[in-house]
């Protein structure tokens, strides 16, 4: 393993990092194609192995581009794709089958008895049998000559979770609870989500001739680390294509962001100190030897790679005060700036004041997931708060939520038309019942229930604002057409999204917008929804209200920050941590998907990052909500 530089010395596989998870995409797919073009010019078949999720979406487009455009014909390519659930039948809106006909196979030229997808529907005694068979198939097509690779937050590949060994083949498996917690957006809700699944084994895998895993987010980005990183085992099946000699992990910055030369490129090579990266290595010290930053020692930093620090910017008692005023200066109670104050170390400037600020919420609850305390003190503080919900979030209402709903309406209709007005309110929870009852579990909603369902949304999202104090003429709904348009792992956004950020953006020339989703998995709505962020604000560059707007990140709930990477740190008292709870509460549909509730994980997270603080030698809160500064 000759193909490490000095600062990737801790990697024990080869990786790429790509500046998107476009371009890497891109890049797999040319190789794929020398690959097919190749093998066609011999009179040869490709034989790849392929892997669903949201991941390799992007690659399966761009084949089908290439195929499109640029002639690139698949008449000899031989497929075997990784996994499948078991226990739902190929229609099923989930089965790996459906996804992979929708993504690639029913757009390019493949033929169809070359293609291979474990089959979910073999009843159990079967299975056995049939795994046998799978494998002996990809043996007569000569072996896999690339395949692709997924990885899970588990660390598995395929669907082999932890546990499973190098020297494993193609068989049924038991899905962890977190990868089940994972699908349950999918499958709405967790108790739907299959148990079992056929998967080829990581032995399987590991026979290929060449391996290429992808990963995109800063979601995937501790397991990368890991799997990259960490010996080989089988608590991290990823980490056993470390023993493959041909295996490239393509990543994006984000899922990039937990190896080591990035996150403590000290340890591996010579650094220039940034500020921002004398920061991070202050902070991380400080967690590492587990002590208050103005407690460090000059020996703390010489015995963990930092002596160079202490040379430029030393000794340890003045870079100690140096970094812990920096992260004093985030705490702020006043996140729109305090009036007439010294503003030169608060992280947000006094005047104006009130200001116009644009909360966007990728979908109707992540506003007050992420930032639902400072919302309400920017309303108590004078500021003209408006929030724009970015999309209808339908796709995330359980049907017996819209079910309940509808009988509700009906209800009150058939309790007497002359107190309740009947009439066409009635009608439509009529058909929405009718819809309910007649749809499968395999397709996707009609438009009336996705209507219904995003009705149900903004009634929740009022309720949990109104409890912030936001009054309702302040809440817009964008409904943005690419979310209105598609479902999960298949949207994209165009410019009719982006139209409609400009028009809301220059309508309010807003002093501050506060957003989220900039390093999530380029697929997810979050991310999506910041990327039409991204777009507006680059449209809008020239526009004056710009040169005084200023942009804030919001934490994703799913995610801690390093308390070195926050800019702005708005704290919570007990009261206002249980009153931020019960805002999140109003969003009721959204209860009972998966085990840990939001609420709870977001209380959780909120709590993580003032301990973080306290740890580091400040004030000692209930709970904080991070913010950083975004620049283009
Ligand atoms: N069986 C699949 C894996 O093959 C995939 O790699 C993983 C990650 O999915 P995503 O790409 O959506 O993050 O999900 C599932 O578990």
């Amino acid at each position: 393993m000759n193909h490490t530089i000095e600062s990737q010395q801790r990697e024990r596989v080869r990786i790429h990092v790509h500046d998107t998870a476009d371009e890497a995409s891109r890049a797999l797919a040319r190789e794929i194609a020398v690959l097919v073009r190749d093998r066609a010019a011999a009179g040869r078949a490709a034989v790849i192995g392929l892997a669903t999720g949201s991941t390799p979406v992007r690659l399966y487009r761009e084949l089908v581009r290439m195929h499109r455009e640029e002639g690139l014909s698949f008449k000899n390519v031989v497929t075997f794709n990784l996994d499948e659930y078991h226990g739902i039948p190929r229609a099923h809106a989930e089965s790996y089958w459906r996804f992979m006909h929708e993504q690639l196979f029913d757009h390019i030229d493949i033929p169809p008895a070359a293609v291979h997808i474990p089959d979910g529907t073999v009843p159990r005694a079967a299975v056995f049998d049939w795994c046998r068979d799978y494998e002996r198939q990809i043996k007569e097509a000569g072996g896999i000559d690339l395949q692709i690779l997924g990885i899970g937050r588990t660390g598995h590949i395929g669907f082999n979770e932890p546990g499973s060994g190098a020297d494993s083949r193609t068989r049924l498996v038991t899905l962890d609870s977190m990868t089940r917690r994972d699908a349950a957006r999918d499958f709405l809700g967790e108790a739907n989500v299959p148990r079992h699944a056929i998967t080829m084994g990581v032995g399987t895998i590991l026979d290929a001739r060449r391996i290429v895993l992808l990963a995109w987010g800063g979601a995937k980005a501790r397991v990368i680390a890991d799997a990259a990183e960490k010996p080989p085992s089988e608590t991290l099946p990823a980490s056993f294509l470390q023993q493959h000699p041909d295996a490239t992990f393509l990543v994006d910055r984000a899922a990039a962001s937990e190896l080591t030369r990035v996150r403590l490129p000290w340890l591996v090579g010579h650094v220039g100190w940034s500020p921002s990266l004398s920061r991070r290595a202050v902070a991380w010290l400080s967690r590492h030897v587990k002590k208050p930053v103005l407690k460090l020692l000059d020996d703390d930093y010489t015995e963990h790679g930092m002596a160079d620090l202490l040379t430029e910017q030393g000794p340890a008692y003045m870079l100690n005060i140096r970094i812990f005023n920096e992260l004093q200066h985030t705490i702020t109670g006043w996140p729109g700036g305090k009036p007439g104050a010294d503003d030169t170390h608060r992280p947000e400037r006094a005047a104006p004041h009130p200001k116009r600020v644009l909360v966007l919420s990728p979908e109707p609850s992540d506003d007050v997931l992420g930032m639902g305390g400072t919302i309400r003190r920017l309303v108590e503080q004078g500021h003209h708060v408006t929030i724009a919900s970015q999309t209808s979030g339908n796709l995330g209402v359980p049907d017996d939520e819209a079910a309940t709903l509808a009988d509700f309406m009906i209800e009150l209709d058939d309790s007497g038309p002359r107190e309740t007005g009947g009439g066409s309110g009635a009608a439509l929870a009529r058909l929405i019942k009718q819809q309910l009852d007649s749809k499968s579990a395999f397709d996707g909603d009609p438009p009336e229930l996705r209507r219904f369902k995003g009705v149900l949304r903004r009634g929740e999202e009022r309720a949990a604002l109104r409890s912030c104090g936001v009054s309702t003429e302040n809440i817009h709904f964008l409904d943005l057409p690419f979310y209105e348009q598609g479902r999960y792992r298949q949207f994209r956004a165009g410019g009719a999204d982006v139209d409609t950020m400009v028009a809301l953006l220059r309508k309010l020339e807003p002093h501050q917008i506060f957003a989220t989703g900039d390093s999530e998995d380029p697929s997810s709505v979050p991310a999506i929804c910041f990327d039409v962020l991204r777009q507006a604000l680059a449209r809008t560059r020239d526009d004056g209200w710009r040169r005084d707007c200023r942009v804030w990140l919001y934490r994703s709930p799913a995610r801690d920050w390093d308390i070195a990477g926050i800019d702005m740190a708005v704290p919570m008292s007990p009261m206002e941590l249980s009153a931020k709870i019960q805002s999140i509460r109003h969003h009721k549909s959204q209860r009972g998907q998966q085990t840990g509730e939001a609420w709870q994980q977001a209380g959780h997270h909120d709590q993580t990052v003032a301990r973080a603080y306290d740890e580091f030698g400040l004030a000692n809160y209930e709970a904080i909500e991070p913010f950083r500064q975004w620049k283009e």
